[in-house]
């Protein structure tokens, strides 16, 4: 497993960012040994799968300096860790209903010194806490998610896309973008990387 393909994708990472994402699968063996936060199978895939799937959001927004991102369902802390050390200047707030996870999340950004990330054991309906994005994978379907978050947005903007949800969907959406009623924007993962886990990758956006 390298980190190759990370690179490849994201050439001008520093030398910090690129001891970050090769510190990576250290990190996440010890953890997953302990704590289930990725399948047995995709562990050995931990770049492709993982990794550079979460930065599939940074093709399609860059993050700014001082901007606030919400990780809802982050799991061991996709797409929110990776998306930290790309964006060190961003403040990710990463949470999780379920209160391991975010010890395995809270160790991992601790070890790689990532300064900008908290991370918090609650449900997504409980925070009182506004932002300028949201970010998430694989936690639920659009109609249901979007309730969770609504009101949770800053009112200003400055970025290339207004405040909103960036969240990382894969296969045929067609049936649930129309079942939510939401207005959303399709960027189709295929687009900016090559690998065949990616054919069918989306990143959906919603205004927040
Ligand atoms: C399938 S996992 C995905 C984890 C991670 N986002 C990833 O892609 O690897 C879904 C996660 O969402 C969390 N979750 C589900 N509903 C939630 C809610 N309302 N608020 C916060 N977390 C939630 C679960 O505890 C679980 O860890």
């Amino acid at each position: 497993m390298t980190s190759d393909i990370v690179f490849k994708y994201f050439p001008d990472l520093t030398a910090k960012q690129r001891s970050q994402i090769e510190q990576l699968p250290e990190l996440y063996n010890l953890w997953n040994s302990q704590i289930n936060v990725i399948s047995r199978k995709d562990i050995d895939l931990l770049y492709e799968r993982h990794v550079l799937h979460s930065l599939g959001i940074a093709k399609v927004m860059s993050f700014l300096p001082g901007e606030s991102v919400l990780d809802v369902g982050t799991g061991g802390g996709f797409p929110g860790i990776p998306l930290a050390i790309l964006f060190p200047e961003t403040q990710f707030h990463l949470v999780d209903s379920i209160g391991k996870k975010i010890k395995v999340v809270q160790e991992v950004a601790k070890a790689l010194g990532l300064t900008n990330v908290k991370a918090s054991h609650l449900r997504a309906e409980q925070l009182d806490e506004k932002f300028d994005f949201v970010v998430s994978r694989a936690v639920t379907q659009l109609k249901d998610f979007y309730p969770w978050v609504r009101g949770k947005f800053n009112k200003d903007s400055e970025n290339t896309l207004p405040n909103g949800i960036l969240y990382l969907k894969g296969g045929d959406l067609e049936q649930e973008i129309k079942e939510s009623g939401l207005k959303v924007q399709q960027y189709h993962l295929k687009d900016y990387f090559s690998e065949d886990f990616f054919e069918t990758k989306q990143v959906i956006y919603v205004k927040g």
